[in-house]
């Protein structure tokens, strides 16, 4: 199967129990929840979306990506694919390759979409209005606050850790204030900064 990549980038984990961890993004295109274009983003299932995932380059086969990741990387052995929704095209032979180059494979997923198997951290973090499929996981980190999806709803999942990260744009000194207020009086959560913005890395 051939895969189409957004971009590839060496950065440090921002966001999650993993923050500040040396990693690889393979940001894949392409979203199950929102076509990425403006003028479709009011009517999106998903409308707060930070990310570019449209276009990008193919890749025919699961070793030639897999290789392409670790020439980015430098040392670094862990790699976090996402997008878009990188479900929809994360299979078992680039997991497989991946693992095969001596990586760690991490993925972020929205949960709509079934996974392959053999990865190594599953973050999940819902959507309202959408169905989850993955219904377990090491961190669930939901985006905070979202009307239709409460951190109530999502506390009885199988994952270890769970997180809010509050809603980036023009509200979001008000979201990371009320995500803080809900961790205080809930404390089976964790605040989750998205830091890569903080210090103006990728
Ligand atoms: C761009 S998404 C790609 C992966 C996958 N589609 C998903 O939604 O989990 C990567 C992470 O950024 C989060 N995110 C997206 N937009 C955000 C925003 N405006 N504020 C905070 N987090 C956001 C997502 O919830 C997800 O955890
Ligand atoms: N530094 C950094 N950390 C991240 N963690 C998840 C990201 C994502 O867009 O999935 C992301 C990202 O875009 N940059
Ligand atoms: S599901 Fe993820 S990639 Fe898709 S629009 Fe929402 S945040 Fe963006
Ligand atoms: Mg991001």
């Amino acid at each position: 199967m051939s895969y189409t990549v957004r971009e590839i980038f060496h950065s440090l984990q921002g966001e999650g129990v993993q923050a500040g961890r040396p990693a690889v993004f393979l940001r894949f295109a392409g979203c199950n929840l929102w076509s990425g274009r403006e003028a479709d983003r009011e009517t999106a299932t998903c409308r707060f979306c930070d990310t570019d995932f449209v276009g990008g380059e193919k890749y025919p086969d699961a070793q030639g990506l897999a290789e392409a990741v670790k020439a980015v990387g430098g040392a670094t052995r862990y790699v976090v694919v996402t997008g878009g929704e990188p479900g929809l095209q994360l299979d078992g032979a680039l997991v497989e390759a991946l693992h095969g180059l001596g990586f760690e494979v991490a993925i972020e997923t929205n949960g709509t979409v079934e996974l392959p198997s053999g990865l190594d951290w599953v973050c999940v973090s819902p959507k309202a209005g959408t169905t989850l499929k993955v219904t377990r996981g090491d961190e669930l980190k939901l985006v905070f606050p979202q009307a239709g999806a409460m951190p109530g709803d999502f506390e009885h999942l199988d994952f270890a850790y769970f997180l809010l990260q509050p809603m980036d744009g023009p509200e979001r000194d008000a979201h990371t204030r009320a995500a803080i207020g809900h961790c205080l009086t809930h404390p089976r959560w964790r605040l989750s900064l998205q830091t890569h913005k903080i210090v103006g890395i990728p």
